[in-house]
């Protein structure tokens, strides 16, 4: 597909740019052309057309001309992108943005635009610089990477690129932005599913409250990754072949002001009801209720608009005393005719409190009419403001809500707004490299390195870093797993099952067989993984962590670096 919202004002750019080249450039952009058009028949462009080459700090392109000038930029070096911590004071998080990632490499492609602007801002920069540039793409670059909507922990390699040195320092801005935003979401809506149960619906609402279209954009698509059922979001529904929905506004509700303002007649297939205002009408009376007339003018005229999709939003004026009442009339006149209601959305007040009352009234409503309408299985939806905590507390209060809209803190992650993926050098012309911190947890693990995900009976144990060279872990052989830092914390695993994380996913060109999964193969895998965790991994207060271990050879290796890169104190 390819199409982006950045599209149209990249096009402009490259127009306005047009008249200035000289023809040595308009060589260069026929080969850029060419070439981008063999690395599209691997992979589509990446979604959101700022993502190229240049959406990165100026630093990198920076080093990369100090990586040149030290006759650097060849040497063959591997990074690793990682994070410290979970956010959201959990155990997990759920890895999204490798698609995506995929997509950048298999792009990647310095335009003559984009070379030009780099030679006014870089002026004293040499010109074979920008001729290295021009011809530079990730062709030497191996990536691996761990499985799209895989649950991950800290200091996990996620992404290992493999490849000149230069080049592969100039990814590292651009994974890192288009990892810590989808992974962060991805983990935000799992979490919301669990605290919400696997039973009830989630909408996503977060469109209008999000970071800018990007943020909507990835957000609706991360939330589904994450366990959501469907967004808001029209164009994600286009774009990402996901399930789109929707109710109604309080400004549809006030902009009726009498039941003069509605039709009398309801039409849906064979179904023809001249007098349905009327018959609304006569239901209320039938029921006793004493409504508001505007709001009740209001839901008519939507059933008349959807009427087997009839659903009310019920708090303009008074969600108990008008709204649940008006919709039960509406519902009741449809339910009569064969045509199916479908519910009602709270969007204030007490959600817990209201959606008890409001099935009590479907409930009594049905027992009044005594016509079998089952208006009592009337959907509720309830949005305003929610966050998890709010869906674990609903929870706690027996709620009886079938549907969730959740928009601002699904999408902002107002809890944690930023995941700390880094992207740190581990290796370079074969040699491990360490990074060293005061802090443990802040060390790097060096070395070209292998994941496996150990499991036991009932699911997963811990992970086991090993060197790339190690053999694998097999089923039924007994292994030491070693805290990375720490000796004397260690533990005997026998694996009933390994599963190998780190996978190739790009040399030089897609690996074969690879496709990019679905939204929807990616939210299933997603669930599937959750079901299987211990329940105090993924629990949402005080979780216990997931062990993270290394081989004894890995643990040897990095304690002789560490040795080695520490300076001796002189003490006087
Ligand atoms: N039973 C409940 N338990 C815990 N939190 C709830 C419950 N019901 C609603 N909430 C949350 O309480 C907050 C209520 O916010 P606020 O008081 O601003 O809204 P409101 O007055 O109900 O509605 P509005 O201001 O939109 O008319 C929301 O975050 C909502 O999700
Ligand atoms: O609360 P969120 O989780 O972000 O969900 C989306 C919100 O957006 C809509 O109204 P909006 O907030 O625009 O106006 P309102 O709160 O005044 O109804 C909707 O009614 C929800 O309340
Ligand atoms: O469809 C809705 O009810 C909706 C959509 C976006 C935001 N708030 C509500
Ligand atoms: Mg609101």
């Amino acid at each position: 597909m390819g199409s982006s919202w950045g599209f149209d004002r990249m096009r402009r750019l490259t127009r306005v740019q047009v008249s200035f080249r000289s023809s040595r450039d308009q060589d260069r952009v026929r080969r850029a052309v060419t070439q981008r058009r063999k690395h599209q028949m691997s992979l589509p462009a990446p979604e959101n057309a700022f993502v190229t080459p240049l959406l990165t700090d100026f630093y990198q392109i920076s080093m990369c001309y100090a990586y040149f000038k030290a006759k650097m930029h060849e040497q063959p070096a591997v990074f690793e992108l990682f994070f410290r911590k979970n956010p959201f004071k959990g155990a997990f998080t759920v890895l999204a943005g490798t698609d995506e990632v995929l997509r950048f490499v298999s792009n990647f492609k310095f335009t003559a635009e984009h070379i030009a602007y780099l030679r006014t801002v870089m002026p004293h920069a040499e010109d074979a610089f920008f001729d290295y540039l021009a011809e530079l793409d990730c062709s030497k670059v191996k990536i691996s990477t761990i499985a799209e909507g895989t649950v991950v922990f800290p200091k996990e390699p996620l992404i290992r690129v493999e490849g000149p040195l230069a080049v592969a320092q100039l990814l590292e801005t651009p994974l890192l932005n288009l990892i810590n935003y989808p992974s962060l979401i991805a983990t935000n809506a799992a979490r919301m599913r669990l605290a919400a149960g696997p039973t009830v619906k989630l909408l996503e609402f977060g469109l209008r409250r999000a970071q800018g279209p990007d943020g909507g954009m990835s957000g609706s698509k991360y939330a589904m990754v994450g366990g959501f059922d469907a967004t808001s979001n029209v164009l994600a529904g286009m774009m990402f072949d996901i399930p789109i929905q929707g109710t109604h506004a309080h400004s549809f509700i006030t902009s009726f002001t009498s039941l003069d303002d509605v039709d009398d007649g309801l039409t849906h297939g064979p179904v023809v009801i001249p007098d349905f205002k009327q018959q609304c009408v006569a239901m209320r009376e039938r029921l006793g209720y004493r409504t508001n007339d505007s709001e009740l003018a209001a839901f008519i005229s939507y059933a008349i608009s959807f009427p087997a999709t009839f659903l009310a939003l019920v708090d303009t004026y008074s969600t108990l005393d008008s709204g649940v009442k008006n919709y039960v009339a509406v519902a009741a006149v449809l339910a009569s005719h064969g045509i199916k209601p479908l519910g009602i959305r709270l969007d204030s007040g007490d959600l817990a409190y209201l959606s008890i009352q409001a099935r009590k009234q479907f409930r009594e409503a049905d027992e009044k009419l005594g016509l079998d309408l089952k208006l009592e299985n009337s959907t509720i939806v309830a949005s305003n403001d929610i966050n998890e905590s709010i869906l674990h507390s609903l929870k706690e209060q027996k709620h009886d809500i079938d549907t969730f809209g959740i928009g601002t803190h699904l999408v902002t992650c107002q809890a944690q707004p930023a995941l700390g993926c880094v992207y740190k050098l581990v290796q370079v012309r074969g040699m491990p490299r360490i990074k060293l911190s005061n802090e443990k947890d802040k060390m790097t693990i060096p070395g070209l390195k292998q994941l496996y995900r150990i499991h036991g009976r009932t699911g997963p144990i811990l992970d086991l870093l090993t060197r790339a060279d190690d053999p694998a872990p097999a089923v039924g052989e007994s292994i030491m797993a070693m805290h990375p830092f720490q000796e004397e914390k260690r533990a005997r695993v026998t694996p009933v099952k390994v599963e190998k994380l780190l996978l190739v996913r790009w040399d030089g060109r897609l690996v074969d067989g690879y496709t990019l999964p679905s939204v929807s193969d990616t939210r299933e895998f997603v669930k599937q993984q959750l079901r299987v965790m211990r329940e105090d991994h993924i629990r949402s207060q005080f979780p216990t962590p997931y062990k993270l271990s290394v081989t004894q050879t890995l643990f040897a290796s990095i304690r002789k670096l560490w040795l080695e890169s520490s300076p001796v104190a002189e003490l006087c």
